[in-house]
């Protein structure tokens, strides 16, 4: 069975595919001091406690903490007897190769957002992914990560208002009743969730005539359902989207590798 990794740099979630779905995801906070000791405890742990009987075989691990990855591997190769293909790493091979400036280095999360959303839909996509960034990727008609955008995540953003002012506290985002907002919460709710659903349309429609096609919208990361509800912003929204990238691109990697 595979373990697939996908280390953001807020969240880490490992979930485990048998071929055909997911057994179970784990989330934890992405650290980079976690030891691979300290990672197994934990996964063992939840896989016990959901009374799973799993035989890890292959492991492999898409990181935007460069950090995490050794203790990872670690990870891998003690309990599991695993060497981990990498996303990004030479020797991790990707169903299409990015078409980006020379010297660039794509996030491996949207390498793998844009396989795993090109194999769902095919080709002219963007994906927008909700994480500690809210990223748009660009997939172009065969399959390659053509460029994008990286824009401030909804999180990242309050917390940004949260630590600049001295009055503004903590807030949680939710979509505010009214645009008018009559307290500070309200306000700073209102101020990011519409202001975030006026990026996403700005951005998807200014790559739509950038690139003067038809391109298909799919969401992804965990406040993609947020923005969803009664503001048409995206033609489809897939929770598993960057798990389904780890299982392309793994499946790639076991036939041409
Ligand atoms: N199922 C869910 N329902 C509601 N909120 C969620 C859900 N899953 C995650 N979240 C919240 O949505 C936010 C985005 O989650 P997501 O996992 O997409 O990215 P992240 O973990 O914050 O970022 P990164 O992947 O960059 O580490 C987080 O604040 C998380 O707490
Ligand atoms: C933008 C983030 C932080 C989103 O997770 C990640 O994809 C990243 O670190 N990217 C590197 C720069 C780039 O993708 O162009
Ligand atoms: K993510």
């Amino acid at each position: 069975m595979l373990l697939a990794i996908d280390c953001g740099n807020t969240n880490t979630v490992f979930s485990i595919w048998d071929g055909t779905e997911f057994l179970c995801t784990l989330r934890t906070s992405t650290h980079h001091s976690r030891t691979a000791d300290a990672y197994f405890t934990w996964y063992s742990t939840l896989v016990k406690h959901y009374g799973l009987d799993v035989d890890i075989t292959e492991v492999i691990i898409s990181s935007t903490v460069p950090r995490v990855v050794f203790n990872l591997r670690v990870f891998a190769d003690r309990f599991f007897g695993a060497r981990p293909i990498v996303v990004g790493k030479p020797e991790c091979l990707l169903p299409h190769q990015p078409r980006v400036d020379e010297g660039t280095q794509v996030g491996p999360d949207r390498l793998v957002n844009s396989a795993g959303a090109f194999d769902r839909h095919g080709g002219d996509l963007i994906v927008v992914d909700f994480g500690t960034a809210t990223t748009f990727d660009v997939v172009d008609h065969d399959g390659a990560y053509v460029g994008g955008a990286i824009a401030p995540g909804v999180n990242l953003s309050l917390e940004a208002l949260h630590m600049a002012a001295a009055a503004l506290p903590h807030v949680d985002i939710a979509k505010p009743q009214r645009v008018v907002g009559t307290n500070t919460v309200a306000c700073m709710q209102s101020g990011v969730f519409w202001g975030y659903v006026g990026l996403v349309r700005e951005i998807c429609t200014r790559i739509r005539e950038e690139r003067d096609r038809p391109m298909k919208i799919v969401a992804t990361g965990g406040l993609a359902p947020l923005f969803q509800q009664n503001a048409d912003l995206f033609d489809a929204m897939e929770e598993d989207l960057t798990m389904h990238g780890l299982t392309v691109i793994h499946r790639y990697n076991k036939e041409n590798g």
